[in-house]
């Protein structure tokens, strides 16, 4: 199980490198990876066990995160309301964003990182929406569109396999700058 000791901050080479392809049937490390991304997201979610581990409560887990340079993240967007389901879920291996809205997005709170260890305030733009094509563990591959907030993290992950973090994305002279047209994501 990973612990916050086991996350690689900003500065290590591993977060700057573009992360290499995944190769099918996934080998027994690489599955074991894919369990243990999931499961950091799985336990700090859960109040008590994230105390317990002493962990950052998190929605996305990028391999560079843990110093493995592979194009594979864990993704689990809470479910809104108590009981409800979850808008997305899944371990997503060799991503490509096939298609992007014009219209971006950004979260009111600006966006934070299990790897960057400093508040750095503004809106992060991204696209509102996008559809995202990628192989979960098993094999099996998988298009979806999503949007808000869902499409917010899995750009995030994404990033984290091109050597991009998301202060990279705020404006310089305007961290809050935003186009009128741009969603404000709560
Ligand atoms: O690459 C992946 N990361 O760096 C973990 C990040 C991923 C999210 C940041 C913005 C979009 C994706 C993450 O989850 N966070 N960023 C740092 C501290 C807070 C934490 C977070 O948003 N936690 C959370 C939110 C809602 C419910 C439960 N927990
Ligand atoms: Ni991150």
């Amino acid at each position: 199980m990973f612990l916050m000791k086991d996350i690689v901050r900003d500065g290590d080479p591993v977060l700057r490198q573009e992360a290499a392809d995944v190769t099918f049937p996934l080998s027994a490390e690489d599955q074991q990876l894919a369990k243990d991304l999931m499961e950091y997201l799985v336990v700090s979610q859960d109040p008590e066990q994230c105390k317990k581990y002493g962990l950052r409560a998190g929605v996305g887990l990028a391999a560079p995160q843990v110093g493995v340079s592979k194009k594979m993240a864990s993704v689990l967007v809470p479910a809104p309301e108590e009981g409800g389901k979850s808008p997305f879920t899944d371990v997503i291996i060799n991503p490509v964003i096939v298609s992007e809205s014009v219209q971006m997005g950004a979260l009111t709170e600006g966006e934070g990182c299990l790897s960057v260890d400093r508040d750095v305030p503004g809106f992060v733009p991204r696209h509102d929406r996008i559809t995202l094509r990628y192989y979960d563990v098993n094999g099996e591959k998988h298009q979806v569109r999503l949007k808000n907030y869902p499409a917010i993290v899995c750009q995030h992950e994404i990033d984290h396999m091109h050597r991009t973090l998301f202060y990279d994305h705020i404006n310089k002279d305007e961290p809050f700058a935003r186009d009128d047209d741009m969603v404000m994501i709560e």
